[in-house]
């Protein structure tokens, strides 16, 4: 059993309990290297090797728990943080580049609605409510809209695709990713509300200040590892006459490492390049004379 005074003097840390974020939370946690052992039924893990404590929570509610100060460091997705109206008590320390969607206006493919304008007044269903009415409130003013003419919008909490074919909505505002869920219900988009992702989140008004080392810790050993997912290490001979022109193409996060090297005029540059890039960078410094390109996988570090 889990008593309170467990937690004293451990920094709470709250990862979503389910849903799309929890595996990708795990590979964080892993790769922070925060130890512990998940027992069944219990919401509350105590860290093996850090006075940390993880709170699985409901996504949803984690920018709430973290604004109030009941716990200290949350991951949850931005677009929550503004559906729960919790931005200004809560601080967005770091991206994490995973649960990259967009919130998104969609009507019936083969309808008769073609744009937000056609859709104004009209009835919307969505589980983000708050956002919805911001945007529809906005769009309805600029058109003029009032009272009972006003955008109506619906609460459900899942499986929002389907409100269109069920006769409940006119259009829907969901998020989308690859889009499969959008194009199965024969719908598509005609706006983007916002682009949401992971985010590592703290309060603004922390209540233990003197946890403030160990929230250090957390939010730098995240950092590295989230760097080193998207980053890597590219490393390469060149004569030094074309040093500049190379370290244009590898200008690294900071700055590139140049050592000599045995030979005549020759120096090694090793340069973090984000990933995305390698081929092409690889592909530049060829043709500006750069031999021995060698690409090093990054595990983690510390940026
Ligand atoms: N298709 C998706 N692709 C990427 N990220 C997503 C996707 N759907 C949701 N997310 C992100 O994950 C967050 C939580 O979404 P999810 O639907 O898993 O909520 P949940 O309420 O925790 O789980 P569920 O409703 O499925 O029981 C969203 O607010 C969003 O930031
Ligand atoms: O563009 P896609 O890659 O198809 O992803 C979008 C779907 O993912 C989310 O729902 P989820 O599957 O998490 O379930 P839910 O409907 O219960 O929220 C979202 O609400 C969409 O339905």
């Amino acid at each position: 059993m889990l008593l309170p005074d467990t937690l004293d003097g451990r920094l709470l840390l709250a990862i979503p309990k389910k849903g799309r974020l929890y595996d990708k939370c795990l590979t964080i946690l892993a790769g922070a290297d925060i130890q512990f052992r998940r027992h069944h039924r219990l919401d509350v893990s105590l860290s093996t090797n850090l006075p940390i404590a993880l709170v699985f929570l409901p996504a949803a509610d984690i920018p709430s728990f973290v604004g109030k100060g009941n716990v200290d460091l949350g991951i949850t997705g931005h677009d929550v943080i503004l559906e729960s109206q919790m931005q200004d008590l809560v601080t967005e320390n770091l991206r994490l580049g995973f649960g990259k969607c967009a919130l998104q206006v969609q009507v019936p493919e083969n309808g008769p609605i073609k744009s937000i304008e056609d859709l104004a007044g009209k009835r919307v269903v969505t589980s983000f409510e708050v956002l919805a009415a911001k945007y529809f409130n906005e769009l309805d003013d600029k058109l003029g809209l009032q009272g009972d003419k006003k955008t109506q919008i619906e609460y459900v909490g899942g499986s929002v695709e389907a409100a269109c074919a069920l006769g409940l909505a006119d259009g829907i505002v969901d998020l989308v990713e690859s889009g499969e869920t959008m194009r199965a219900a024969g719908l598509h988009a005609i706006d983007t509300v916002l682009k949401t992702e992971a985010v590592l989140i703290s309060s603004t008004t922390p209540k233990h200040p003197d946890l403030e080392p160990v929230i250090k810790l957390v939010n730098s050993r995240i950092a590295g590892f989230i760097a080193a997912s998207e980053y890597t290490i590219v490393q390469y001979n060149i004569p030094r006459a074309r040093l500049s022109a190379a370290t244009e193409i590898t200008p690294g996060r900071r700055a590139p490492t140049i050592s000599p090297i045995e030979g005549e005029g020759w120096v090694a540059v090793s340069s973090m390049v984000p990933k995305k890039d390698v081929a092409t960078v690889m592909d530049k410094l060829v043709t500006v004379g750069a031999e021995d390109v060698l690409v090093i996988k990054l595990d983690n570090c510390r940026v």
